[in-house]
């Protein structure tokens, strides 16, 4: 019986971006599932980015195929998406008013996120944690099918993002799909459902958690990106 309410994944298909000469991403497979908790994980330069605009359909790929389901799509990246003039609350009003969202449902991501103490602050005049957790809510805000988030953990301090951290995966338990871009998987390990690992615009390695080495994620991680550059 196939479940209405549950999205269609989202999928890349051999697909290719180049930036002038240079080629950002080289024919990647990717496949995103609802109700997931996906890391995509690289060095700098890496892809990361790249791949996670194409999922969202904010850019073309030179070549392949991107298909994105018709639902709501989250998204925070690591420049702000606010509006520096207004306060906290106005810009959840503004983005909420936008995309329809329940204010109760923006009420309790405002105080999940600890940012309902500086509600009435000009967002142009918050720390970078907070600045970045205002992005967050406000991505939350339409409560996404699909949540997708770039080096999300950032210079928030450690007890914000191992909230933040088990939020998220609250927030894939109940059946949204989470992708987060990172080199820093170690935060993620205990939630993270499918890791795919980039390097130089290539999948190295894309598998779903029962495949995944029982601990150390983040040395897993590296070594496989130090074997592939001495194999090179
Ligand atoms: N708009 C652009 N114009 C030209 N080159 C770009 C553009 N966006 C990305 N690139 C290049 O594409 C490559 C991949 O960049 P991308 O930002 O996707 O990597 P990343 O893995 O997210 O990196 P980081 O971890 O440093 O954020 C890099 O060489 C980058 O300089």
């Amino acid at each position: 019986m196939v479940d209405d309410a549950t999205p269609a994944p989202i999928e890349l298909r051999a697909v290719r971006k180049r930036y002038g000469r240079l080629v950002a991403v080289d024919g990647v497979d990717l496949t995103v599932e609802p109700g997931t908790f996906h890391c995509l994980v690289g060095p700098n330069g890496s892809g990361k980015t790249t791949l996670l605009r194409m999922l969202l359909g904010l850019t073309e790929p030179s070549a392949g195929e991107v298909s994105v389901p018709d639902v709501s799509l989250g998204t925070a990246f690591q420049r702000p998406s606010h509006y520096e003039d207004l306060t906290v609350a106005e810009n959840l009003e503004v983005f909420g008013a936008l995309s329809g969202a329940d204010p109760d449902w923006s009420d309790a991501v405002l105080e999940r996120l600890g940012l309902d103490v500086v509600s009435g602050r000009i967002a142009g005049d918050l720390s970078g944690g907070y600045s970045r957790k205002l992005d967050l809510a406000l991505a939350l805000c339409k409560e996404p099918a699909y949540l997708l988030l770039d080096e999300p953990l950032g210079d928030l301090d450690d007890v914000t993002k191992r909230r933040l951290v088990e939020f998220l995966g609250e927030y894939r338990d109940a059946g949204h799909g989470v992708v987060v871009s990172t080199h820093n998987l170690e935060q993620f390990a205990d939630h993270v459902d499918r890791l795919t690992l980039v390097h130089e615009g290539r999948v190295l390695y894309d598998e779903p958690r029962e495949s995944f080495p029982a601990r150390d994620l983040q040395t897993f991680y590296v070594e496989r990106v130090l074997s592939a550059v001495e194999s090179e």
